[in-house]
């Protein structure tokens, strides 16, 4: 349960919605919570106190300070005397929280300052009262973002960085994905953007799932369903694991490793790194009858989320194990998706804190674990069967040169992807097939085909 401060008698009543979103964000700085899972807890354990309004209010806060934070601390670094990392925790998380309503939503100064003030006199002490304050009136006194961004003074890669809330080295590695600065900055803002809520109809009826939600077909899976927005976990298909969210680029990843021709029998199929499970549910709901799905993780705790997606499916097997020592045979699976751990810069859509968290020293251990993975993958596939190789990360050195580093043996052939989905348009890279948030409303997930030579 997190800090709650009583409002004192006499003093306005803390703004719900506010005070959430500065319980996410402190959790999230102070603990390395995850807003995506932190922030659904508070929502539900106060619900009684918060209207959906309040619910969808305290969402946009949470996400949008925790996207702007490098944004917001460039401003305040000009502002507050000390340096940043020298104030109380407790009083940095509120002024990004401020200073995001003042010059990104535009709410009324009065308001946004007045609101602060409050929290930051029952959270911090009535000291600090007077700091946020006359800070934040200068933030208002600024202008919105643009006007910020142009005092600031930045240009070239800066301004891009302050504009779309990217770090330069994330904004170095979609560079280096998409080729060039065409559509650079056009991706970077898509990608600073709320998602929609994409739905997965895995064992319902995509027709009866658009009429529940009030969705619209999404439009490269044939399982899609977006929503502008609203809380999924309420629809009755969502409830009964008929239904799921699942972002579709996700979708459209899982449906690779399907639509990938075989030669020879197809009645095995391994997903190495399983968990939660998103995939694997979709992989155990659209597989031809008599396939039989293996689902495992390296996490306990995850394979217990697998476990669960799967708790309606038959003839599966779920378990915990290492991909790269996992208990099976060489050579046992027709398809093995490997849905590689990996920094996730695609998703950054989701986990707005990540894009902070993450750093250039993340990328090496990860492409190395990568690699050892895809090597177990193909020993794990029989020869004629067929690996898809996935990441929520555009990276060069997660995607592209994982793949080199096996596409040269003898006894693997890269399968052109994007051939097997012939509606979804600017999608081949390379071989493989690479979802971008600017030109497919999806994360930017990457997936490869590889299949094992006889
Ligand atoms: C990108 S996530 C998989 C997401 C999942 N396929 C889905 O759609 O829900 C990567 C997973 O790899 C697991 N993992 C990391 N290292 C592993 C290893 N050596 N062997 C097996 N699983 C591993 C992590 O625990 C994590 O659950």
């Amino acid at each position: 349960m997190q800090h709650r401060p009583e409002s004192r008698r006499g003093a306005p009543v803390l703004d719900g919605a506010r005070l959430t979103a500065y319980d996410v964000l402190h959790g999230v700085s102070s603990r390395d919570a995850y807003a995506n899972l932190l922030l659904p807890q508070l929502l539900r354990e106060r619900a009684a106190d918060l209207s959906p309004r309040d619910a969808a209010f305290a969402t946009q806060l949470t996400y949008g300070t925790l996207r702007a934070t490098g944004t917001l601390d460039a401003v305040l670094a000009g502002l507050v005397s000390r340096p940043l990392g020298e104030l109380e925790p407790e009083l940095l998380d509120l002024l990004r929280l401020g200073a995001y309503q003042v010059i990104d939503l535009r709410v009324p100064a009065h308001a946004a300052v007045d609101t602060t003030v409050a929290l930051a006199r029952a959270i911090v002490g009535t000291g600090a009262s007077g700091l946020v304050n006359a800070v934040l009136r200068k933030v208002a006194d600024g202008g919105d973002r643009a006007a910020w961004v142009q005092a600031l003074g930045a240009t070239g890669d800066e301004r891009l960085s302050l504009l779309t809330d990217h770090p330069q080295w994330i904004i170095d590695a979609w560079r280096g994905a998409l080729g060039s600065d065409a559509e650079l900055e056009d991706a970077l803002l898509a990608d600073d953007e709320a998602p929609e809520v994409h739905l997965v109809a895995r064992s319902v009826d995509r027709a009866t799932l658009i009429a529940s939600s009030d969705g619209l077909p999404g439009p490269w899976s044939p399982y899609a369903v977006r929503l502008e927005g609203g809380d999924p976990g309420l629809l009755p298909e969502v409830r009964s694991g008929s239904a799921g969210v699942q972002d579709e680029g996700s979708q459209v990843a899982a449906l690779a490793l399907v639509r990938a021709p075989l030669d020879g029998p197809d009645a095995a199929w391994l997903d190495m790194c399983a968990g939660p499970g998103g995939k694997a549910a979709l992989l155990a709901a659209v597989r031809p009858e008599g396939v039989r799905l293996t689902a495992a993780d390296r996490s306990e705790h995850r394979v217990g989320l697998v476990a669960s997606a799967l708790r309606d499916a038959e003839d599966v097997e779920v378990l915990v194990t290492d991909g790269r020592t996992g208990p099976w045979e060489a050579g046992s699976f027709d398809r093995v998706l490997l849905d590689a751990p990996c920094t996730g810069l695609g998703a950054l859509r989701r986990r707005p804190e990540v894009r902070w968290r993450r750093t250039p020293e993340d990328v090496a251990p990860l492409a190395e674990l990568q690699r050892e993975l895809l090597d177990a993958a193909l020993v794990a596939v029989r020869p004629g069967g067929v690996v898809a190789y996935v990441t929520c990360s555009p990276h060069t050195a997660e995607t592209v040169d994982v793949v080199a580093g096996v596409a040269d043996r003898d006894d693997v052939e890269v399968l052109p992807v994007a051939p097997l989905f012939p509606g979804v348009p600017d999608a081949a890279r390379g071989d493989g097939l690479q979802l971008w948030p600017h030109r497919h409303g999806t994360d930017a997930m990457f997936v490869a085909l590889l299949r094992r030579r006889s």
